[in-house]
């Protein structure tokens, strides 16, 4: 996958950021993206591999143990341990004993390629029998490195590497655990890189910036799921847009926007009619949604995946709205919506500008990043806040997360609509703060590649077709 790098330096002081990092346990997934993100900051995965390790041969050094032994699988995990090997080779009798599973990483590979030019001894395994002639390995190695399963593990240990997880167990050594432990093996130690991702873990740093972490970037795009192939209707969601009334194509530029961004079905409740043959239009009974709508909102609510509320509703119809909320599972609010009360549903993003958050918290948000952060995390709003702004602020109380991309010629009326369109038929399938964090990168990004064309003569609508070329390029390029 082409990694696209990103430019624009964060405007400002990244070392007041750190307590927006993420310090507990993370998941694979989250690994993953800060990963991808560190690369699009030009720190390439070879460096961090040799980085992980460089961390990883040092603390083996600590055992000062006189034959090492280093079980590699075929991931980049075993790359980490392949790299240990090359910086051990001097202080003690290495030997790796290699899975080759047929389809080594690309970093893996090149890290074995090096490791021929060491005096280590490399012995491949492809299957258990091939593991059982090494048995006097494991019986003499006075340490064991195991760079067999990292984040990339998944479901029950396969073989051959459940044999060689149960030789190392069997084996008197210690075994010292890369990034963490394959399942089932009993670590002496665990040397996680960057962030832990099991308890008990030793964190060694790699280098990673902190703006890949606290950043949205391409990373973050991996959290979209594979649209399974042979799909069925209905697999990218149901969304109901309700607003319109004193404006008329907000709604419109949701509904768009959220076909655009997966979502296969989508309804506008809104009084104006426009042809738009792809969208399908729930008229109103006046030329703004009153209750006596209600009938006919509320059973589109309870079959819709995401209720989108707000474009272009204006401010008489939020009785509606908070009646509407209480028959929603996962609702993006925005524009109009945005007033105390406020509304919410059981899962609710709200998207606000600087002037939509001042009203509904009584709260300035401020300028810089670092205090709008702060305002939308001590804000009482009950759910995920993307606010929005030069640098788009999200958080859902305990992550914080910031977007850097878009243009300032997203001024344009109705960006805002398709933003939340966009949101919407993420959370389809993603959580708010998720569906909130790539909503942002994706339209900003869509933005940057519409004003390379059309410069400040750019529309929200321009922007619709733009937005599927950043969220599925991966499938768009074939990856
Ligand atoms: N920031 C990062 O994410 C970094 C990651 N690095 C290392 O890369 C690791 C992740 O590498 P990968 O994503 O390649 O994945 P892994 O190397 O963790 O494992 C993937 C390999 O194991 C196989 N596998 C998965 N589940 C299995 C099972 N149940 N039984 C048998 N085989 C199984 C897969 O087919 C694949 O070949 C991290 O844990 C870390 O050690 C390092 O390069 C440093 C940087
Ligand atoms: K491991």
């Amino acid at each position: 996958m082409t990694i696209h790098m990103q430019h624009q330096p964060f405007p400002d002081d990244l070392t007041r950021y750190s307590e927006y990092a993420c310090l507990d346990l993370i998941t694979p997934e989250e690994m993953r993206r800060i990963d991808h993100n560190a690369q699009s900051l030009g720190i390439s995965g070879l460096e961090l591999m040799e980085s992980a390790g460089t961390a990883l041969s040092l603390v083996a050094q600590e055992y000062h143990a006189g034959i090492v032994l280093i079980l590699c699988g075929s991931g980049n995990n075993g790359g980490d341990g392949l790299v240990a090997a090359r910086h051990m080779s001097r202080e003690a009798e290495v030997t790796v004993l290699w899975y080759d599973s047929g389809h080594q990483t690309r970093s893996t590979r090149r890290q074995l390629e090096r490791l021929s030019h060491c005096d280590v001894r490399s012995i491949r395994f492809r299957c258990r029998e091939d593991l059982l002639h090494h048995l006097d390995i494991f019986s003499k190695a006075d340490l064991i490195v195991d760079a067999l399963l990292g984040t990339g593990g998944a479901g029950t240990v396969r073989e051959p590497l459940k044999t060689c997880i149960d030789l190392a167990n069997q084996s008197q050594a210690p075994v010292l655990c890369a990034d963490l432990p394959s399942p089932g093996i009993i670590p002496d130690r665990i040397c996680a890189f960057h962030r832990p991702k099991v308890k008990d873990s030793e964190v060694y740093d790699i280098g990673i910036p902190i703006l890949a972490e606290i950043g949205t970037g391409p990373g973050d795009l991996l959290l979209m799921q594979e649209r399974k192939q042979n799909v069925h209707k209905g697999v990218g969601g149901e969304i109901l847009v309700i607003g319109g009334g004193p404006y008329q194509g907000a709604p419109w530029l949701s509904g768009l926007a959220a076909l655009r961004a997966g979502a296969d079905i989508v309804r506008i409740v809104t009084p104006h009619y426009l042809p738009e043959p792809d969208l399908i239009h729930i008229p109103t009974s006046g030329d703004t949604i009153t209750q006596n709508d209600l009938d006919t909102i509320i059973p589109l609510c309870d079959r819709s995946d995401v209720v989108l509320c707000g474009p272009g509703l204006g401010p008489d119809a939020h009785e509606v709205i908070l009646t509407c909320s209480e028959h929603v599972k996962k609702g993006v609010f925005d524009a109009d919506s945005l007033r105390t009360p406020l509304p919410h549903a059981h899962e609710s993003l709200y998207t606000p500008h600087t002037g939509e958050f001042t009203r509904i918290t009584g709260r300035d948000p401020g300028l810089t990043p670092y205090d709008r952060a702060h305002a939308v995390r001590n804000s009482d709003i009950p759910g995920t806040v993307l606010l929005k702004g030069p640098v788009d602020v999200i958080s859902d109380t305990k992550r914080i997360r910031f977007n850097q991309t878009g243009t300032p010629a997203m001024t344009t009326g109705g960006t805002g609509d398709v933003l939340a369109g966009v949101c919407a038929a993420l959370m389809v399938h993603l959580s708010a703060f998720d569906a909130a964090c790539i909503g942002a990168y994706a339209t900003g990004c869509a933005g940057e590649m519409i004003t390379n064309t059309h410069g400040y003569g750019m529309t929200a609508r321009d922007l619709i077709p733009a937005i599927p070329q950043v969220l599925f390029r991966r499938t768009l390029e074939g990856e």
